[in-house]
């Protein structure tokens, strides 16, 4: 699993570190890594260190610094490196390592015939937009030139990953010490390409952090066990109200995305027509159709989770279903016209103890946190903050969709999905997601792992079905990619 922490805790760390270190330490450490990931970069491309092109943007901070120790290692080495400064002042241990290894200072038209370029621009020290300098510098790197961000993409907010105006998109970013929140958040995540991560000795003073993100080897023990034992009542039993005489289809994928996940009975709750559909689709899904006043959902028998709203109209139907299925005191993912009417009553969440999830794209969220127009665009550009705020406010999971998505816990934890793909972006993709997040509810896992989990298999699933070159997908394709991308469980080594 990996982390990150904001600049305020890395800050306190590396003050921690450099207080039991000789001066300078730290940052030779990162010049050091940054260097071989440069140089390694520079022989995949040009075949050498040697002879290749190297330029440096140099801010006036520490970050400009690596940078310049960074571009002495590679002068040292036979590059022709030429720093171009762009700030006030310039390191000056790092000027003066740079001109004794050979590399000059220049200016920015000196970047017309560069490899690659280190971009020391500002680093967790960065007030938020470049300044029209660092702007016009970045304009004159070659557009086919390797750019290495050093630490943090230069414009990129390093603790929430936004964007003011202009910022570097680089080829691979070299972050030290620990993962900055905004390397893994779009926008920022899409500026900093490829992530290397440079141990710099902070780990022993980086406290417990409140941002993961999951990898392969984290989900066999994070899905249900499936004991040898096991009966389909043992495994869990998912009840999904979904669809409407309108919204027919969304029933089907949210039936469809639970079933392929692994579950032991999936219980379909809803109108005669959405009913027939599931019927004929997913002839080992029990039925219960309910009469036109939506009267009785518990009838439909005993579940250990609820998902309600994929496909639900936002009207008294619809409402009288979500207030039936938040009243009882067993896990319920919340989506699509259950926030809906979430949204307009909010009262619907009160009193409520077992755990809810709520799997809202920005638009939704726009509407359940009662923002003026304008208010889904915000909500993209800071997700992660909205994702937070809207989990305190609910006192719920809450799954922030979209590119990057974030899942909060109403305790402040955040894990970033890191296999989510933009094909996924089709109609009915989040109702097969709800389905996935609700049979992993039913098995038993906590709110917050069945939110990040079914993202991520939901992410992992689009990936094999849409292939290296993201063939396009629609949403029933994620059916057959489920059983896929769903790694081999703890207990289920003995079959
Ligand atoms: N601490 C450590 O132990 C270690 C730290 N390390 C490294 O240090 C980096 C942090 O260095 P830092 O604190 O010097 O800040 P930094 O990111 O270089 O930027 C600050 C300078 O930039 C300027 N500036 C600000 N905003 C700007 C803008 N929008 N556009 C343009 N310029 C702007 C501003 O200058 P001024 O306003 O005076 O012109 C200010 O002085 C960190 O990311 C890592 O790379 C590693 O060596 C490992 C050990
Ligand atoms: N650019 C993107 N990158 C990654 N995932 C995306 C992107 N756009 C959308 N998604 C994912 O696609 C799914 C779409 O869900 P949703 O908006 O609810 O669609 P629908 O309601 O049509 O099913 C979500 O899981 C969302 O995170
Ligand atoms: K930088």
């Amino acid at each position: 699993m990996r982390h990150a922490h904001p600049v305020a805790v890395v800050r306190a760390a590396e003050a921690a570190v450099m207080a039991r270190l000789p001066a300078g330490t730290l940052m030779q450490r990162a010049a050091a890594a940054l260097a071989a990931v440069a140089g390694r970069l520079l022989r995949r491309r040009v075949g050498r260190v040697y002879g290749a092109r190297v330029g440096i943007l140099v801010g006036s901070g520490d970050n400009g610094g690596d940078a310049l120790f960074a571009g002495a290692r590679l002068a040292r080495a036979g590059a022709r490196v030429v720093a171009v400064p762009l700030g006030a002042r310039v390191h000056a241990g790092g000027r003066d390592a740079l001109t004794d290894a050979g590399g000059s200072f220049g200016s920015a038209a000196d970047l017309a015939d560069v490899d690659l370029v280190l971009d020391g621009i500002v680093g967790i020290g960065g007030r938020p937009g470049l300044r029209p300098e660092a702007v016009a510098a970045l304009r004159r790197v070659p557009a086919d030139a390797t750019v290495v961000a050093v630490d943090v993409p230069s414009g990129v907010d390093p603790d929430t990953g936004e964007v003011c105006g202009t910022a570097v998109r680089a080829d691979v970013t070299v972050t030290f010490g620990a993962f900055k929140p905004g390397l893994l958040i779009d926008p920022g995540a899409e500026h900093a390409g490829r992530i290397e991560y440079v141990d710099i000795g902070l780990g022993p003073f980086l406290p417990t952090p409140w941002l993961t993100v999951l990898d392969d080897e984290d989900l066999p023990a994070r899905l249900p066990r499936l004991a040898r034992t096991a009966d389909k009542y043992q495994r869990g039993v998912l009840g999904v109200v979904a669809g409407s005489p309108r919204y027919t289809g969304a029933a089907v994928l949210t039936v469809g995305g639970a079933l392929r996940t692994g579950i032991g009975m999936v219980r379909f709750v809803g109108a005669a027509e959405p009913a027939d559909r599931v019927r004929a689709r997913w002839p080992e899904a029990v039925v219960t159709v309910l009469p036109d006043d939506a009267r009785d959902v518990a009838a439909a028998g005993r579940v250990q989770a609820w998902v309600v709203g994929p496909g639900l109209e936002p009207d008294d139907v619809g409402h009288a279903l979500v207030a039936q299925v938040l009243a009882m005191p067993v896990p319920v993912v919340v989506d699509a016209g259950g926030l809906a009417v979430l949204a307009a009553d909010r009262s619907l969440l009160d009193g409520r103890r077992a755990p809810t999830v709520l799997t809202p794209h920005a638009g939704e969220l726009a509407r359940l946190l009662r923002m003026p127009p304008g208010g889904r665009r915000d909500i993209e550009e800071h997700r992660l903050a909205f994702a937070r705020r809207a989990a305190d406010e609910f006192g719920a999971t809450v799954l922030l969709k979209g590119t990057t998505t974030c899942v909060a816990s109403p305790s402040g934890l955040v894990r970033v999905n890191p296999t989510g793909t933009p094909v996924l972006a089709t109609a009915g993709s989040g109702d097969v997601l709800s389905g996935v997040i609700g049979a992993l509810l039913a098995g038993g896992l906590s709110a917050f792992d069945a939110a990040s989990v079914g993202a991520y298999l939901h992410g992992l699933a689009a990936q094999l079905v849409s292939g290296p070159a993201g063939r396009p997908i629609s949403a029933t394709d994620l059916w057959a990619a489920l059983p896929d991308a769903i790694p081999g469980r703890p207990d289920s080594r003995e079959w």
